[in-house]
């Protein structure tokens, strides 16, 4: 029986045991005494049998059957990994018994399951070359975004970068050094973008989309342009590219009036063409749209930012 159920249970049931056993014997005995049949002697030591198996049916469901349950609530509610993690109830994991053993297993498993599921969740949400998040982090995020800068009725600037002439980039220095190209202009936009509401993901190939809250037009062109000037000062060779002797990019930037965050879509939409204003006057500059209060195509207006190429 060692660890099976712990010493003080196994004592109150040898108790309730012997104690019982004893009562029925001591009215027997006095049944007998008195010139009782047997039958009256088997009626007195029925009840007191009955409250033996009733205590001992009370011990069971108070050490292993309500513990059992208690552990089942823990491991359904600990099964859903959105919550924030807890801890087995002290008063079972501690236990020297089968119960504590099988609490404490449980624990570990769940544990385990936890940090698998955190994993595989990470893998999903983030690109595995650059480490920044990718479209389905986007979407999570923008879940909280969108609502939030709403509700808070801020401005919201979206950024479209990307790599100028990487085909010719990837044709003459090879794949291998041009994964490692993107590696390190994601690090630029990691330095760059730091506020924990800034959302940067690489939306694939040689393609980042940055999303700022509570950023006006002024201060993302800034940003914009300094991060600009940031991967050009790497100093990645690329003598390919009719731009400049180093890698380089081009910046799309649209932001949205105050609360005015509708569309996302739309959004990254202008951000693109923005992009496209930008390889249309030559690469390796920051182009604005601002979207009008009315959100129509009408109201836009594009500055193209000559003044930040260098070459
Ligand atoms: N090394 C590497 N290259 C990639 C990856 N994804 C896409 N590419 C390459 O990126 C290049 C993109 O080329 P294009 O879309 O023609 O653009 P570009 O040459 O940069 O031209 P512009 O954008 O107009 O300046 C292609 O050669 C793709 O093969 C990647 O994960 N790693």
């Amino acid at each position: 029986m060692k660890n099976y159920l712990s010493a003080r249970t196994l004592g109150v049931l040898a108790g309730i045991w012997i104690g019982s056993s004893l009562a029925t014997l001591t009215a027997a005995w006095l049944v007998t005494t008195a010139g009782g049949t047997l039958v009256t002697v088997i009626l007195a030591g029925l009840p007191v049998g009955f409250a033996g198996l009733a205590a001992t049916l009370w011990l069971i469901n108070r050490q292993l059957l309500v513990p059992v349950r208690r552990m089942t609530d823990h491991v359904r509610l600990e099964h859903d990994f959105s919550t924030t993690p807890r801890e087995m109830p002290f008063d079972l994991s501690s236990r020297a018994d089968a119960v504590g053993l099988l609490a404490r297993q449980l624990q570990r498993l769940i544990e385990e399951s936890r940090s698998h599921h955190a994993a595989l969740l990470e893998q999903t949400l983030n690109d595995p070359l650059t480490g920044l998040g990718n479209r389905r982090m986007l979407e999570k995020r923008l879940d909280i975004l969108v609502p939030l800068s709403r509700r808070l009725s801020c401005t919201v600037s979206a950024m479209m970068i990307d790599v100028d002439h990487f085909k010719a980039f990837n044709d003459n220095y090879g794949h291998p050094a041009g994964d490692s190209c993107l590696v390190d202009i994601a690090g630029v936009l990691r330095d760059t973008f730091r506020r924990e509401t800034d959302v940067v993901v690489r939306l694939g190939g040689e393609e980042f989309l940055v999303l700022l809250i509570n950023t006006g037009h002024e201060e993302a062109r800034a940003l914009a342009d300094a991060m600009r000037g940031m991967i050009q000062a790497l100093g990645l060779p690329h003598e390919y590219s009719p731009v400049a002797p180093v890698v380089t990019v081009s910046v799309g930037v649209v932001t949205s009036p105050n609360g005015l965050l509708i569309d996302i879509d739309e959004m990254i939409n202008h951000a693109d063409q923005a992009l496209y204003d930008c390889k249309e006057h030559g690469r390796n500059r920051v182009a604005v749209r601002l979207i009008g209060a009315d959100n129509t195509p009408a109201a836009h207006t594009t500055a193209v930012d000559s003044a930040t190429r260098t070459s």
